[in-house]
């Protein structure tokens, strides 16, 4: 018998940002990266010493440029899927208050879109799953 070779898993956290009109936040991948020009949630990389939840503090900061207290953030579901190179295992969390207006400081484009539109915007393929989840949730 013989068995696939295991895939490193990354860590990857992401935020849904809610606003007050019910809409999600929805962040263009930039140029020149892999999956370019897909949508979506906010978030990175769980970098050696942090917690889940401070690396998704710091991402927050660096990519929108907004302020989340760790109180702020609520888990709602999260992501595992195989990719080519490694598997992915992205925890969501969810939030409806932040500080500042978010920024698409590394990002093509933001945009607050809404629970039926979802579908409307190509995602990453782990993404896929969340979207009912969010459409139930919202
Ligand atoms: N942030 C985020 N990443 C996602 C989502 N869906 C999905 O498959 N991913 C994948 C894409 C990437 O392989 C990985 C996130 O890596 P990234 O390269 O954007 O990480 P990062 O923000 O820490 O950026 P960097 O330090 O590498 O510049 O997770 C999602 O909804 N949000
Ligand atoms: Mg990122």
């Amino acid at each position: 018998m013989t068995t696939a070779p295991a895939k490193p898993i990354k860590l990857v956290v992401a935020c849904a940002l809610i606003d007050a009109d019910n809409r999600v936040l929805l962040a263009q991948r930039p140029e020149g990266r892999k999956m370019a020009g897909l949508w979506e949630f906010p978030g990175g990389k769980v970098e050696q010493g942090e917690t889940p939840e401070s690396a998704l503090i710091r991402e927050l900061e660096e990519e929108l440029g907004i302020t989340l207290p760790a109180r702020c953030l609520a888990p709602l579901t999260f992501a595992s899927h195989a990719y080519e190179d490694f598997h992915l295992l992205m925890p969501l969390y969810i939030s409806r208050t932040w500080e500042g207006d978010p920024e698409p400081l590394e990002f093509q484009a933001l945009k607050w879109v809404r629970a039926a539109r979802l579908r409307d915007y190509e995602m990453p393929p782990a993404d896929l799953p969340l979207i009912p989840i969010l459409q139930d949730w919202l």
